[in-house]
């Protein structure tokens, strides 16, 4: 579906692509939007938004100095806040900032190629006031955070540590004299170090500190500090702050640098909601669970398993009509050259992207909808829910972050040469993408909180105790032995499930046995870590494959029968891919047989060829729009080779037609006068 705008000649092969597709793809666009009206919201929203007075850039961002992109992103930025707060909260008031935030972000890729300087003031500085400050305090912080008088970000990690929050060494330390606290960092290794928007954007940021009180520690806790003058914008007396320089991506997030010198904040800035420090310094704690500070990097795990899915979903675009659109090589001597789409290595590297995008995105809604229930349970003072969801979250966010990446590098080599052009979108895709990989917990470091809760559930599936939803295969195949292989749909998702209690068993063995020759148990763990990580992906593969399956039969119920046979399709693409991918696990866990391998293949086999008429249509159903896609080889009209013209020739190179560099130094070289 499209109603872009202005569209000029549609490409042949794209437009006989989209007649021949099997089904209505206006369904499926409705399926993902999570329903009719959401998909009307969702473009009318885009079409007041997305004008080309807001979004021209005459000069392509990436031919831009550094200085030029952090610019003009704050520029944008700004016209993106004010648009925002004037004009989107008609759509739904606050409550845009639930799962229709996603919109918002949809529409963000159009005024950045990159990222928003203020990404992190409304992703973490806004949720951090609503999850870790009391009713007062957030009366006080939110308005003045939502009509971006005060801008923020969230500056926990440090030079020296990132991953091992409880290591962070910045202190805060009480005065009860002052009623103040005392912000200092007092190593180099303790300066803050990535917030995004630190380095120039914000006048505030939220600080994780070591809690001192009384001469006694209390760990990290969060403070709102403002470490800019409102009016100068110049860093406050105390503050050193900076810019971290150039990276991989995120070149336009000015992540930046904070130390402290012994820097005072009122008691009340310290953001209360899970514990306190009354007038003469006594620490009370609120938080019965004792991670509840830890809040906002769930909710954020949350957010980027949506994230990413939909990063997937386009780059998949981009390059399924591009795969469309270009012809190279011959299958059999003096044929036409074909689209490369008919190659069926070309239908490997990519259907899997698109069913990926599609179970991603129905897991991140059930994630969701999972997430809202814990958070309704901690809102009547229950944590139960908390262990659980916090090893689900983790193990989502490592895989969807890491599959997400890989197969995003996998569309660019599918584009061969012109996927690795800045103007095709696929290396900025993947460099955001990579990063969510690192950020907000790094995925070997999840993986392994993960394991840990794994391993207790089977330690509590021995003793006979009820285990909670996600884990209750667990009792199922607590026994050694193979589990029985069936090839359907359920018994592949049943069989990964038995992969996940064989590799999780096999650790629990190899931890004891370790741990029989002398080890301690936690030399016995570290030793063990390669297998727990393993064990943990297997767990959530099979818990991905799982919602996968039945989101999408729950969700095609009413559907049409075209549109229910091609999503049926994809689901069952996408348990064969994993099954083949992980065939060694299921030969040692399952009772799959070579026959039953060989059939499996044949199957994967039969199902590229049954999605190749409906690729495109399957990409058009995502219904990303040109402005928010951004790319020369995914438009919609398929123009791909005058868009790579039209953006070589806005080149700044281009601007003359010989550089200065010629007299200065190739002249002389080729004249001996160097
Ligand atoms: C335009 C519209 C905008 C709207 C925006 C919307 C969407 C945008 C979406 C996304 C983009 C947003 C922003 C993106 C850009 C960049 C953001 C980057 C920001 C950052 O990058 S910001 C820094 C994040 N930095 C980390 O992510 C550090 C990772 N490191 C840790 O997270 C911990 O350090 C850990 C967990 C490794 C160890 O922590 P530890 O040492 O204290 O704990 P320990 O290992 O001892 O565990 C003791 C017991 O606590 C349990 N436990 C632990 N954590 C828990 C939790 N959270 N909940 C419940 N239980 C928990 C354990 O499971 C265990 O339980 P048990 O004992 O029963 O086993
Ligand atoms: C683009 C980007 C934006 C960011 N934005 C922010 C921000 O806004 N605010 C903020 O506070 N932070 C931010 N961060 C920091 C980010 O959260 C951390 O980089 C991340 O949590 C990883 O921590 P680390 O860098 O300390 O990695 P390390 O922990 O040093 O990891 C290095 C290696 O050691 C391994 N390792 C570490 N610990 C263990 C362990 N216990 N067991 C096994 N292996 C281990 C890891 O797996 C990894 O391979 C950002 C990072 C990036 C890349």
């Amino acid at each position: 579906m499209s109603d872009n705008k202005g569209v000029r000649r549609v490409n042949e092969d794209l437009a006989r692509e989209r007649a021949n597709c099997s089904f209505d793809v206006r369904e499926i666009t409705f399926l993902l939007d999570g329903g009719e009206n959401n998909t009307i919201t969702r473009k009318k929203i885009e079409d007041f938004t997305l004008t080309d007075e807001l979004l021209s850039d005459k000069v392509p961002d990436e031919c831009l100095s550094p200085k030029e992109k952090y610019e003009n992103a704050v520029r944008k930025s700004c016209l993106f806040g004010k648009l925002v707060k004037d004009k989107l909260l008609e759509f739904g008031g606050l409550e845009t900032f639930g799962p229709n935030s996603f919109v918002l972000r949809r529409i963000a890729d159009a005024f950045f190629k990159e990222i928003s300087p203020l990404l992190l003031h409304l992703g973490m500085f806004v949720p951090t006031i609503l999850g870790q400050c009391t009713a007062e305090q957030q009366s006080e912080w939110l308005p003045r955070a939502l009509s971006m008088q005060v801008i923020g970000t969230y500056a926990q990690t440090e030079l020296g540590h990132g991953t091992f929050i409880r290591g962070l060494e910045t202190t805060a330390t009480y005065d009860p004299e002052t009623e103040e606290f005392v912000l200092h960092s007092p190593t180099l290794s303790s300066f803050k170090w990535w917030a995004g928007g630190l380095g120039k954007t914000v006048n505030h940021c939220i600080v994780v500190a070591q809690l001192h009180t009384k001469g006694q520690c209390h760990g990290t806790h969060p403070f709102i500090v403002q470490i800019r003058d409102l009016e100068t914008h110049q860093p406050l007396p105390g503050i050193k702050v900076g810019e971290i320089g150039p990276k991989l991506g995120f070149n336009t997030a000015d992540n930046g640098f904070l130390g402290f010198d012994k820097y005072r904040i009122p008691r009340m800035n310290m953001m209360m909601k899970n514990a306190q420090i009354l007038k003469d310094g006594t620490y009370v704690k609120l938080d019965r669970h004792g991670k509840m500070t830890y809040g906002t990097m769930v909710f954020i795990r949350v957010m980027v398993v949506n994230e990413v899915a939909f990063n997937l979903a386009k780059a998949a675009t981009i390059a399924v009509r591009y795969s469309a659109v270009r012809r190279q090589s011959e299958k059999k001597p003096g044929e036409p050259e074909p689209q490369i789409l008919d190659y069926v290595t070309q239908q490997h590297k990519l259907f899997i992207c698109i069913a990926t995008a599609h179970a991603l995105q129905l897991t991140s809604d059930w994630l969701w909808r999972t997430f809202s229930g814990v958070v309704t349970d901690i809102k009547h003072g229950k944590t139960d829910s908390l262990p659980e969801f916090h090893a689900l979250s983790s193990c989502l966010k490592a895989i969807s972050t890491s599959d997400a990446a890989l197969l995003i590098e996998q569309c660019r080599h599918s584009c061969g040469g012109h996927g690795y052009m800045m103007s095709s979108n696929l290396p900025l895709i993947y460099s955001f993408v990579t990063a969510t990989r690192t950020y907000e917990g790094d995925y070997t470091v999840l993986l392994l909180q993960t394991a840990r809760f794994l391993i207790k559930a089977w330690e509590q599936a021995e003793a006979g105790k009820p285990l909670t939803p996600t884990v209750s295969y667990l009792t199922k195949y607590f026994k050694d032995g193979r589990v029985p292989w069936d090839s359907t749909s359920e018994g592949i998702v049943n069989a990964a499930y038995g992969v996940a209690a064989g590799k999780i068993s096999a650790c629990v063995k190899s931890i004891r046995n370790r741990v029989k020759t002398g080890l301690s148990y936690e030399d016995a763990w570290d030793l063990t870590t390669v297998q727990l990580v393993a064990a943990a992906e297997a767990h959530c593969r099979a818990v991905i494959c799982d919602v996968y399956r039945s989101e999408a039969v729950r969700l095609t119920e009413k559907s049409s029968p075209n549109v229910r046979a091609v999503m049926r399709q994809l689901t069952t693409l996408y348990l064969h891919y994993w099954a083949l991918e992980r065939i060694g696990d299921l030969l040692r866990y399952s009772a799959v047989s070579e026959e039953d391998v060989v059939a499996l293949q044949q199957k994967y086999e039969e199902l590229l060829a049954l999605i190749r008429p409906d690729a495109v249509g399957l990409v058009d159903a995502f219904d990303i729009r040109d402005e928010i896609l951004n790319s020369t080889l995914g438009a919609y009209d398929g123009r791909v080779y005058e868009r790579l013209m039209e953006e070589a020739l806005k080149s700044p190179l281009n601007a003359e037609p010989v550089n200065r560099s010629f007299h200065m130094y190739l002249k002389p070289l080729m004249q001996g006068k160097l």
